[in-house]
């Protein structure tokens, strides 16, 4: 611990324990909007493969894709990544090639992260790999664990998952109960590693960014460039605070919130926005988050439920909608839902769409317009309409799942900024150049807080800017010299 102290001081960091939180990491220095507070590489990571899906190893990426020719399990784009990994990944190799072709396919990600984790572990052991104050396994045994919160089918699964474990390692020493401790410990202190757009790739294994506690109101933000983890604030931190992440999405009630937290993570968030519950302001936010809007089209008021229970009242101008009327409306949106969702499986885009924009419709009579449910409808309409190259379109969904997002998240939040991104490029497509500017800019404000300005994603990102700013002035010079 001192030595992983000693490291953190250059970081301007430290750790403190708390007895309702357990460790957490503090500054000892000022932190201002966009600085980076902490960088990591996994201690482990694994792509998110499966049967449909393959990325490299070293780097993620999908494309140029080679299977490892021995275990047959394992991909790389190249041999620049396949030597970085070597080390790790000859061991690995050789396990996994003993074992027969059906049991190969019983190798998940998750099976996979812990094999590399002992390999790892045996590694540096025999320094093979060298271990540092802020990469090593103590790391890994610090992490908290919460095996006395497992209910016995989780246990259960852990243990057969440790199982299979030491079935492809075969060691004769090893230790399955901490085996299925650790798959315990991933489960609340791995990460799921994003692509800067925020699409997940893999998991990966961070034993000091896994320091950082939650809150529903962060004042740091986790990216991940490549498979380097970066954590960065998103305020000014001054010298002395704690450093806090979100673990979920925050777009949600209270009381979503909380029950999230507790399942994966066992703990009840005591955040500043988490201590409103059941306060005038929570109750309204949750109302409109997840809630009913009013009869009236011409109103915005928000429902809740009427003290007798029969229905809601709205409390903007009391119309009264029924519980019957309600439920009816919720049947049909959920039954075109499962419709949608199957459409998609198939990979009927066209008739997802169809069936997608009436459960917009339908969730426009029965949900509030900053509902939730109302956005992540328009989202996955934006990204099939995209998918479809209908920018018109995808542009108009866009627009209307803004602002929600200026509503629900706070002013430097990456998904924010992605999403005046998709509007800037949408905009661009259409050759709505100032509109295009005005979203770009945006995007850029933002996103140089949560992901810096050096990332291949953000130097594209301000160069679109760039571009468009030129074709603007040309359109402008051009029609000044008519
Ligand atoms: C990734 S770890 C964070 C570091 C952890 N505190 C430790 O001692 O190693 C996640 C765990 O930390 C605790 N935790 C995180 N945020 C918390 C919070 N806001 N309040 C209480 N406990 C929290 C929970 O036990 C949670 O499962």
């Amino acid at each position: 611990m001192d030595e992983l102290q000693e490291a953190l001081q250059d970081w301007g960091l430290t750790v403190h324990n708390l007895p309702e939180k357990g460790r957490c990491l503090f500054t000892t220095k000022d932190f201002y909007p966009g600085e980076v507070i902490i960088s990591q590489e996994p201690y482990v990571c694994v792509p998110n493969n499966s049967s449909t899906e393959s990325r490299c190893d070293g780097c993620f990426t999908s494309v140029n894709l080679k299977k490892c020719s021995a275990c047959q399990v394992v991909w790389y784009c190249g041999s620049k990544c396949q030597k970085l990994e070597w080390k790790l990944h000859r061991l690995e190799c050789e396990v996994l090639s003993k074992l027969d072709k059906d049991r190969r396919k019983s190798v998940t990600p998750s099976v996979r992260l812990m094999v590399k984790l002992y390999l790892r572990r045996k590694l540096q052991n025999n320094k093979t790999l060298s271990a540092t104050a802020t990469d090593n396994y103590n790391l890994v045994e610090m992490l908290v664990a919460h095996m006395k919160d497992i209910d016995e089918k989780q246990l259960l699964l852990y243990a057969q998952m440790a199982n299979l474990v030491n079935l492809i390692l075969q060691w004769p020493d090893i230790n399955i109960k901490e085996i299925a401790e650790n798959f315990s410990k991933l489960a609340c202190n791995a990460h799921t590693i994003c692509d800067s757009e925020l699409r997940p790739l893999g998991t990966g294994l961070y034993p000091v960014v896994s320091i950082i506690n939650h809150s529903c109101l962060p004042n740091a933000v986790l990216v991940f460039e490549g498979r380097l983890a970066v954590v960065r604030a998103v305020q000014h931190i001054p010298k002395g605070a704690e450093v806090v992440i979100s673990y979920i999405e925050t777009a949600g009630s209270t009381m979503t919130r909380q029950k999230a937290l507790k399942q994966q993570y066992f703990f009840t968030c005591t955040c500043s926005r988490c201590i409103k519950v059941g306060q005038q302001d929570d109750v309204r936010e949750s109302a409109i988050l997840e809630g009913y809007r009013c009869k009236d089209d011409r109103c915005i008021g928000f429902l809740l439920r009427d003290s007798d229970d029969k229905g809601f009242a709205c409390q903007q101008c009391g119309l009264h909608r029924s519980k019957e009327e309600v439920k009816k409306i919720a049947a049909e949106i959920q039954a075109t839902s499962d419709k949608a969702s199957k459409s998609v499986s198939s990979g009927n885009l066209q008739e997802a769409i169809s069936m997608y924009k009436t459960v917009e419709k339908l969730q426009r009579k029965l949900c509030h317009p900053f509902s939730i449910s109302l956005m992540q409808t328009r989202e996955k309409l934006l990204k099939m309409l995209m998918e479809l190259e209908d920018w018109r379109e995808a542009l108009s969904y866009c627009k209307l799942t803004i602002p929600v997002y200026q509503s629900v998240y706070p002013q430097f939040h990456p998904l924010l900024g992605l999403q005046y991104y998709t509007s800037g490029k949408l905009e661009w497509l259409l050759g709505e150049t100032e509109d295009a500017i005005r979203s770009l800019t945006k995007a850029v404000d933002i996103l140089r807080i949560t992901h810096g300005t050096n990332s291949p994603f953000m130097k594209e990102l301000i160069m679109k800017l760039e571009e468009a700013r030129a074709e603007a002035s040309y359109k402008l010079s051009s029609k000044d010299d008519e």
